[in-house]
């Protein structure tokens, strides 16, 4: 039985130029009720045009935008049922939190009792119980962007859209904010849209994740499938580190007979084949955890190939080697999690590294 969510935002070949410039190219997609969902990409790929045209404060070129089945087209910001968090967390300094967050609440007709009601649930919701008096200029940057959080949520918005909230943050406050806003949406059950640049952001957060590249969306996926089998070497290269090696199709049907570099002949299945869109010609991918080196003693589980160790990278619970395998050009990233009594090898050890068919990707 499916119990696939209903459509919560549907884009029907969305275009949009600014003046000559085309920042969305043909965006058809639909995100689904009371899903976390990412727009992933690198700076100008027009996540953020994209992200405004549901809010309302972009008008499309083209195409169609629906919130929950009805048209936008000519419909205001004010009159959608949307709310947007930006990065630069516009808060009044001069007000109290509490204030601040019932904000968006001064031309609701209900009695004050009430609303100050409805703004204290919102600050317990976003962590801040009882902060309510206190004056908004005195928080902390994590602290603003829970009011800035509290202020949309109050006025129960069916989609929340949050332009890059976190990265104005430090790295463990990001991080912390990250968690608390995953309970918070599995809390409040409402449809969250993030716009961020980091991978591993949208990764950590997401139901399904949209990557775009020049206007147009890659791949929309959910972060698994991302990371397992990206559908290009962009994507592959965009999120997390993938390693490339020259190959060759021997033949095609229904399975793939490959002749790579470093790994020899492979038999792969139709899964792992990938798209069509790489310039840089026929090449196998595999991600620096899934291929191991093999300690003395240690037996590969499926393949193994020998490799010298061209340098060594520590990272106290990881160390993260490039090995050069026998037969290949360029050396390869394996990522290693460090074990108690295992030793570090150093620059210039010969070893056997192990890996998997299963987890080789071709690109073609
Ligand atoms: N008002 C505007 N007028 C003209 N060009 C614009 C306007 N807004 C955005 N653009 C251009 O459209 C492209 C997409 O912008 P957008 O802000 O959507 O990108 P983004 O992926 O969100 O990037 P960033 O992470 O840097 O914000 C960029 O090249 C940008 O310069």
């Amino acid at each position: 039985m499916t119990t696939e969510k209903p459509t919560m935002i549907e884009f029907r070949d969305v275009q949009k130029y600014y003046g000559d410039y085309h920042a969305l190219r043909g965006i058809t997609a639909t995100i689904r009720a009371g899903e976390f969902f990412s727009l992933l990409g690198p700076s100008g790929c027009g996540k953020t045009t994209l992200l405004r045209t549901i809010a309302g404060f972009e008008d499309i070129s083209s195409g169609a935008v629906l919130i929950d089945g009805k048209h936008m087209d000519g419909v205001p910001a004010n009159k959608r049922p949307t709310n947007m968090v930006f990065q630069s967390y516009a808060i009044f300094p001069h007000l109290t939190v509490a204030e601040n967050v019932g904000f968006g609440l001064r031309r609701d007709p209900r009695p004050a009792s009430e609303k100050a009601k409805a703004v204290a649930e919102a600050l317990e919701m976003v962590g801040l119980k009882g902060y309510g008096a206190r004056a908004a200029h005195a928080l902390s940057g994590g602290q603003r962007q829970r009011v800035a959080l509290a202020r949309a949520l109050i006025l129960k918005p069916k989609v929340l859209l949050l332009d890059e909230p976190l990265s104005a943050l430090d790295k463990k406050m990001r991080e912390q904010m990250q968690m608390e806003l995953i309970k918070l949406q599995r809390q409040v059950g409402i449809t969250f849209i993030l716009v961020t640049h980091d991978q591993e952001e949208a990764l950590v957060m997401s139901d399904r994740i949209a990557v775009m590249f020049e206007g147009q969306i890659a791949q929309l996926a959910d972060p698994e499938t991302l990371y397992r089998r990206p559908n290009s070497r962009q994507v592959a290269d965009f999120i997390g580190t993938m390693n490339f090696l020259p190959a060759k199709i021997l033949s095609e049907n229904g399975v793939v007979e490959v002749e790579a570099q470093g790994f020899g002949r492979l038999t792969l299945a139709a899964d792992q084949v990938m798209g069509s869109k790489t310039t840089e010609g026929t090449s196998i991918g595999f991600r620096p955890e899934t291929a191991t080196i093999l300690f003395d003693g240690q037996v590969a589980t499926d393949r193994e190939t020998l490799a010298t160790i061209e340098e060594v990278v520590y990272y106290g619970d990881m160390t993260y080697y490039d090995v050069r395998l026998d037969g290949t050009e360029k050396p390869m990233r394996l990522s290693m999690r460090n074990v108690f009594g295992r030793p570090v090898l150093d620059i210039g050890t010969r070893t056997r590294v192990g890996w998997s068919p299963g987890a080789l990707v071709l690109f073609r």
